[in-house]
């Protein structure tokens, strides 16, 4: 019964879309750039900072957890950005996981990327290279909806 239960139960790992807005004279939104991270095993697959929920532990604490962890940016380099949240569904492996995704800016676009052993590389990329190197649909999609929210909130400005 509990071999059931364990093989039934869906994966779950959270994390954050970062972004940054460049200082330049490109007009937003296209001054937008996405942290992606490159794995260091497995496919070499690209995705923002994200990982699995450890036992007793919240969503949104997992998602700055890991975004420290992996890219090296904390809570008091980002400012998350109020009424963004994302939810993927994908198999791994035969098995349900489930992606939370918040999204946030990073304050200091200069702010250097710390990576763990666990990537071998990351690009800051706008959106048409940043749905390049996520190759998943609901990834490229969910990067679409986030442009989007932004271009839409800048306009109300
Ligand atoms: N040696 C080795 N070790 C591994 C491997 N695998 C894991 N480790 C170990 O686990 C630790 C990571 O632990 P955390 O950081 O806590 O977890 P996550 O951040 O959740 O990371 P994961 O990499 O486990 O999970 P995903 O990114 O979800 O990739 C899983 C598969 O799903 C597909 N896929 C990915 N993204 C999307 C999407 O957006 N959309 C769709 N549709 N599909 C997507 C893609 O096909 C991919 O192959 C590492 O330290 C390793 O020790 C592996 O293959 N070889």
């Amino acid at each position: 019964m509990m071999m059931l239960l364990n093989r039934e139960m869906a994966l779950r790992a959270c994390g954050f879309i970062v972004f940054r807005r460049l200082a330049s004279c490109i007009p937003p939104p296209d001054n937008i750039e996405y942290l992606l991270l490159q794995t260091s095993y497995g496919e070499h697959h690209w995705t923002p900072p994200k990982g699995h929920v450890d036992p007793g532990e919240d969503d949104l604490t997992t998602a700055l957890r890991e975004t420290k962890e992996e890219a090296g940016l904390g809570a008091e380099h980002l400012r998350v950005i109020d009424g963004f949240l994302q939810e993927l569904h994908y198999e791994v492996r035969g098995r349900p996981k489930e992606v939370l995704y918040w999204l946030a800016e990073l304050r200091d676009p200069e702010m250097p990327v710390i990576l763990s052993d666990e990537h071998q590389d990351y690009r800051w990329a706008r959106l048409e290279e940043a749905c390049r190197l996520a190759q998943y649909k609901d990834l490229q999609d969910t990067l679409r909806a986030v442009h989007n929210y932004l271009e839409a909130q800048q306009n109300k400005q």
